[in-house]
């Protein structure tokens, strides 16, 4: 018997990505895989990438889950926290949502509403420190799309001094998979496909959870729904200082070690397809020759290293296992 590890909205897009790492794991046995509406029906019913896999959603119960060393929460953001609170301390969580991502109580008010369940580990190894703290905890809140892609090719800039942290612009495209699988009009065919829009414009959730990792203290940020499933494209632009280092050296450095982070050759650019089904994010950074602004550009599968991947990263963390273990670092484009 290997590690036993269940997972709460199992019938969701990142719960079927999660589940697929899971039983591809070498040390994870799946024991339990929850629904909520779809409770009751075969997982290769609604998953057919997993026919084969002969398993039953249950219902979301919390006896059940804690029977688990480690869960995987895939569920709507707001719906976590109760069912974390009810899962004794020695099963090891983690949240796949936002409940726990942010230290900033109004900002999560402002942005999600309702109370603020409080902050967790965040769940993003590549940061400073993280890697241990994420070690160390058993309670981890994984990061948000958008945000994995962005902190990515924002957060050594700033630290390193290479740009400023009060003019940071980003305009990020995103598969429609990044909205989950409940039925939307907008996500309809006949809306998405031959169209590309922004959404959520000057509002989006994603800014608190960015600023709070990367140490921006102003940060527009554009999100544009494009029609293809999966991927996120984030271009982040920011000032530099003029005083600090060369942003490709910055980056260079700092994601040497990383067995899932990317700096590309010169001359090449991120592409979504090329990170899909992996865990790795692409980046690449110039100098932009009229404005002379940094421009990074981060590719990253949304599903992948924006949600089950990482999560996955992370309970690697957390059980002790080798942080790469059941995670494809290469892409599977076309
Ligand atoms: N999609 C993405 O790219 C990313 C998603 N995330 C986060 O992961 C979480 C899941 O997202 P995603 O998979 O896209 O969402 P989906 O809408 O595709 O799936 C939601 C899942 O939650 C279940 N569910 C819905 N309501 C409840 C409830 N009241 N109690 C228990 N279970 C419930 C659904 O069950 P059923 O279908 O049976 O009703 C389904 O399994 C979200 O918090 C999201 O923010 C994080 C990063 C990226
Ligand atoms: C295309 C699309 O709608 N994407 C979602 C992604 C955010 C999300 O709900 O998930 P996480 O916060 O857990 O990443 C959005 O922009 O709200």
């Amino acid at each position: 018997m290997g590690i036993r590890v269940a997972v709460a909205g199992a019938s969701g897009y990142a719960g079927g990505e999660l589940l697929r790492l899971i039983v591809g794991h070498p040390e994870f046995d799946l024991v339990t895989a929850t629904a909520h509406s779809q409770a009751g029906a075969p997982v290769a019913a609604v998953h057919p990438q997993l026919t084969g896999l002969d398993l039953v959603f249950g219902a979301t119960d919390p006896a059940v889950l804690a029977e688990a060393d480690l869960v995987f929460l895939a569920l709507p953001h707001g719906q976590s926290a109760t069912l974390a609170a009810a899962l004794p301390e020695t099963v090891k969580v983690v949240d796949l949502g936002a409940d726990h991502r942010l230290r900033d109580a109004d900002a999560w008010t402002r942005y999600y509403g309702g109370a603020h369940a409080g902050a967790w580990t965040y769940g993003l190894p590549e940061l400073p420190g993280q890697r241990a703290a994420i070690a160390e905890s058993s309670r981890v809140a994984a990061t948000g799309c958008y945000a994995v892609a962005t902190i990515l090719a924002l957060a050594p800039l700033i630290a390193a001094g290479a740009v400023s942290a009060e003019d940071v612009v980003v305009v990020a495209a995103s598969g429609t998979s990044g909205a989950g699988r409940a039925a939307k009009v907008h996500l309809l065919g006949s809306e998405v496909m031959g169209d590309l829009s922004a959404y959520k414009v000057g509002a989006h959730q994603h800014v608190p959870e960015i600023k709070q990792a990367t140490g921006a203290t102003s940060l527009s940020f554009t999100p544009v729904l494009a029609p293809m499933p999966r991927g996120i494209l984030a271009t982040v632009t920011a000032r530099p200082t003029g005083t600090g280092p060369d942003p490709r050296t910055v980056l260079t450095e700092a994601y040497a070690d990383e067995p899932f982070v990317r700096v590309l050759p010169e001359g090449t650019w991120p592409h979504t397809s090329a990170t899909l089904g992996g865990n790795s994010c692409h980046v690449q950074v110039t100098s932009d020759v009229d404005s002379g602004r940094v421009i990074v550009s981060s590719a990253i599968d949304n599903l992948g290293k924006g949600a089950a991947g990482q999560a996955v990263q992370c309970a690697n963390l957390m059980l002790g296992l080798p942080e790469t273990a059941g995670l494809p670092a290469y892409g599977t484009t076309p």
